[in-house]
């Protein structure tokens, strides 16, 4: 049988929901295909891949081809620690932003956060994700994923935007989601991303572990980042974070209708144990 190609990207934040397929310890018919979000994004849109690992505004974007894979995704319930909108003036006189290039949904809501609390419209430049060099050519910076939560410069002034987003709402912030078109995964297929979530999630001290030694940082920074600001749930506190999310872009021009969440159907096998 010919390999489901699925796109995902290799930040921290993604692993407890990649790791079991990556090193195999789930039955999977999955081939991993590796970019930044918002690559994976164009590679599903161009059909390169037949789902993957998306920046949920995509999903928002162009909701009418795809489904959303149950159960699972990227959020924060507050601060979220990797999304950060770095600033070397006052956020209230800001006028330029540069945005990580790996970044759909976090450029949208910095745009948001920015304009619904501090009050300003800023322009938004997309650049590599370096600090310093972001910071020389615009009055703020946005970084996600590793290139923030291993920020090397030591530079203190920033929001956290999970945060930010749970003080405006008091919801939850979905990031990314499992997506693809309704035909491109089957109910085995959606198991095995559901079964690799599971064991990725009941084995955040390996990752974490693994994590310390690859990226030369503490056992504990890694778990709790793992645990306490990323949770990989999509409940109901998730989904309304979700629609919220999408309202406000919607008001924001960045889509045009307000789209509806569909899932795709499956029937939940429980494994005998
Ligand atoms: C929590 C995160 O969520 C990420 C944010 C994304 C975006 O802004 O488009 C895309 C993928 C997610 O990994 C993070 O990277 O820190």
């Amino acid at each position: 049988m010919s390999k489901v190609k699925i796109g995902v990207f290799d930040f921290l934040n993604a692993k407890p929901l990649i790791y079991a397929i990556e090193k195999n310890r789930i039955q999977h018919n999955f081939e991993l295909v590796y970019d930044i979000p918002s690559q994976i994004a164009v590679k599903l849109l161009n059909k390169e891949i037949n789902a993957g690992l998306v920046p949920s505004i995509h999903y928002a974007k162009y909701s009418v081809k795809y489904r959303i894979v149950p159960e699972i995704c990227i959020a924060s319930r507050g601060a979220v620690n990797s999304i950060r909108l770095y600033f070397r003036k006052d956020l209230k006189d800001i006028k330029t932003v540069a945005t990580d290039i790996s970044s759909m949904t976090s450029v949208i809501l910095a745009r948001i956060i920015l304009s619904e609390k501090y009050d300003v419209r800023p322009k938004f430049v997309a650049m590599k994700p370096d600090l310093i060099d972001m910071l020389s050519q615009a009055d703020a910076a946005l970084l996600i994923g590793d290139h923030a939560l291993f920020e090397k410069s030591g530079y203190e002034s920033y929001i956290d935007l999970g945060d930010e987003w749970n003080d405006l709402t008091g919801l939850p912030f979905v990031y990314a989601l499992w997506v693809g078109r309704r035909e491109s995964l089957s109910e085995d297929d959606i198991m095995a991303l559901i079964n690799s979530k599971e064991y990725g999630t009941q084995n955040i001290d390996v990752i974490s572990h693994e994590a310390s030694v690859k990226y030369g940082v503490d056992f504990e920074f890694c778990k709790s980042y793992l645990t306490q600001n990323l949770y990989y749930d999509l409940g109901e506190a998730e989904i309304s974070g979700m629609k919220e999310f999408f309202t406000y872009a919607f008001y924001y021009g960045v889509i045009e209708f307000i789209p509806e969440i569909k899932f795709y159907e499956f029937e939940k096998k429980t494994t005998k144990k």
